[in-house]
């Protein structure tokens, strides 16, 4: 047997207890309330035994708690500002994220993360191929949630309908849920926008036949001051974001640019609707062609601010002068989109 387990001395008084469990405290930080919870029950020998114990275990650990916290430390340092790399981080708002309903397409262990990757489409104007911008699960519980809801889709600022756009439509609320709230963090962590400037989610379907013809997604400047989205600043840029492929057709296609983008579930793509000035890009007119066979299903994410605003923040030149570089990458190991 150990000898300190034979150990019978005196217990000590209570404030013996809480000097010593003060002490330890200050020595063995964490360690503290199991050395003390042992103590009082078990008396000074198992008390030496756990001290040593938990010594030789905080030598081992020591290292690797440090540098987890020192690796915490550096990327929240280094990379938090930086917008090309903030939605790798999961949202402290969000961890707790859970809401899970078999039957909204979400397994009990659902965490809201940001880990898509990105590839450049074109950069002049600015499109981007986001792939797996949706963690699995997510389409579902989109559909799920916007199925009840859905109306045909209005036209812009005619508040009509027209045969130029022939899907469905539903908004969700901000933050409807905790997937629809992680959803509409990533898009505003990407943008660097606050998130009350970022439309609540479109969920557009389209049905074989269904289309959206040509068409623009920033507000003129002739209605910004009197659009209802416009209040809000130019809408300057756009996510749009599959949630299921149809069987045939449905490309998204920038006619001027020259790129038509087959839907495919979970990816998205994003661009830039205006100019680095803030000034309407013609050339992002686009549309969603019509579906031969199927259904499509999709999220627009819309981020707006007042032009101002984006001009004093969102420029280019701003953005590489005042920002240390990027100091990671996303990787690059995706297939490429295969464009038609
Ligand atoms: O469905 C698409 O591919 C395009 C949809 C779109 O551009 C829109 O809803 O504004
Ligand atoms: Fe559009």
């Amino acid at each position: 047997m150990a000898p300190h387990a034979e150990d019978k001395t005196e217990k000590p008084s209570q404030q013996e207890v809480r000097t010593k469990i003060h002490r330890n405290k200050a020595r063995k930080g964490a360690h503290h309330i199991g050395n003390s919870l042992a103590h009082t029950r078990f008396g000074n020998g198992w008390l030496v035994g756990v001290i040593v114990v938990a010594a030789i275990a905080s030598l081992f650990s020591a290292p690797f708690f440090n540098s987890g916290l020192r690796y915490a430390a550096r990327s929240f340092l280094e990379l938090h500002d930086d917008p090309a790399v903030k939605q790798e981080h999961t949202s402290m708002e969000q961890t707790n994220a859970t809401v899970a309903q078999p039957s909204q397409g979400l397994t009990a262990d659902y965490v809201c993360k940001h880990g898509y990757s990105i590839r450049i489409l074109n950069q002049d104007p600015l499109v981007l191929y986001l792939k797996d911008f949706l963690q699995e699960g997510e389409a579902e519980h989109i559909m799920a949630l916007a199925e009840p809801h859905l109306y045909r889709s209005p036209v812009g600022h005619q508040n009509g309908y027209s045969e130029h756009r022939t899907s469905y439509t539903a908004s969700l609320q901000r933050a409807q849920t905790s997937i629809i709230r992680c959803v509409e963090e990533r898009a505003a962590h990407f943008v660097d926008t606050p998130l009350d400037s970022v439309e609540m989610l479109q969920v557009i379907r389209y049905e074989a036949g269904q289309q959206y013809k040509i068409h623009r997604d920033y507000i003129t400047e002739d209605i910004l001051e009197t659009d209802y989205w416009g209040q809000y600043g130019q809408r300057y840029a756009s996510f749009l974001v599959y949630l299921q492929e149809p069987e045939g057709g449905g490309n998204t296609t920038f006619f001027d640019v020259g790129l038509s983008i087959p839907p495919r579930k979970n990816d998205g793509i994003f661009w830039l609707n205006v100019t680095p000035e803030g000034l309407e890009d013609k050339r992002t007119n686009h549309a969603g062609e019509p579906i031969l066979a199927g259904q499509k299903w999709a999220i627009n994410i819309w981020p707006h601010k007042w032009t101002e605003h984006f001009r004093q923040t969102f420029r280019w030149k701003g953005w590489a002068s005042n920002q240390p570089a990027p100091t990671r990458y996303y990787a690059t190991d995706n297939a490429a989109p295969t464009y038609t």
